[in-house]
């Protein structure tokens, strides 16, 4: 038995480029009120675009999960991400007058953030997949939660962080950790170091994506 569950170590072992992450400038200019309409727009429609993508990587994990309990919580994940994600950008775009056709979505860093995590959910079994999602997921809530605690002029940067800093959302992220902690115990001490680095290639590739929306 491990002395350490693996979501500690994966954690520990990534905790500088998490830091940069939950610190990015993006982050930090929500929690200083300060992020600019256009920044917020062009993110949306790039974040947008990704849950779309998401919905591909979970659909991975649910084919090859083992366990009924698994593949049923997946399912209801993707029920989330199809009726209510999707609806909520369909709404902010008509709201805000945004016609994502009329952005490039062929941005390096986008793209790449795209393809990295599908190829690990399409080439790499089922907790290569939650290990990059668990990336995703945790720095999400982590930074949410803090920012939720400004104020927001804008009603739709609002209700994007409070959807991220609910208890929801957390369950979500939480069970993604639970997945690696009751499957790591077992795992070699190589296994889990490999499946630490899926966690810091999607922090970086993560780091890439939230730079992009700034050029
Ligand atoms: C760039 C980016 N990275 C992570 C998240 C967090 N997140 C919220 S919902 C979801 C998919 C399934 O739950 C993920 C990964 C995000 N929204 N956008």
């Amino acid at each position: 038995m491990a002395a350490e569950t693996l979501s500690e170590q994966i954690l520990r072992e990534n905790a500088t480029v998490f830091e940069a992450m939950v610190k990015h400038r993006f982050v930090e200019d929500i929690v200083m009120e300060r992020l600019s309409p256009q920044v917020f727009e062009r993110y949306l429609v790039y974040e947008g675009a990704f849950v779309e993508t998401a919905i591909s990587i979970f659909a991975f994990a649910a084919a090859k999960a083992e366990t009924i309990e698994q593949k049923r919580w997946l399912i209801a994940v993707l029920d989330a991400l199809a009726n209510q994600q999707i609806a909520y950008f369909e709404r902010i775009f008509a709201e805000r007058n945004i016609d994502p056709g009329a952005y490039d979505l062929n941005v390096a860093e986008v793209d790449a953030f795209r393809t990295g995590m599908l190829d690990i959910a399409r080439n790499g079994g089922f907790l290569d997949t939650v290990a990059a999602m668990f990336a995703a997921e945790w720095m999400y809530w982590t930074w949410s939660k803090r920012a939720a605690r400004s104020s927001f002029a804008d009603p739709h940067l609002k209700e994007w962080v409070e959807m991220h800093a609910d208890d929801e959302f957390a369950a979500q992220a939480k069970w993604l950790k639970q997945e690696l902690d009751v499957a790591g115990d077992a795992l070699e001490a190589s296994e889990r170091k490999r499946l630490s680095a899926i966690f810091g290639r999607a922090q970086q590739l993560e780091i890439a994506f939230h730079d992009a929306a700034y050029v």
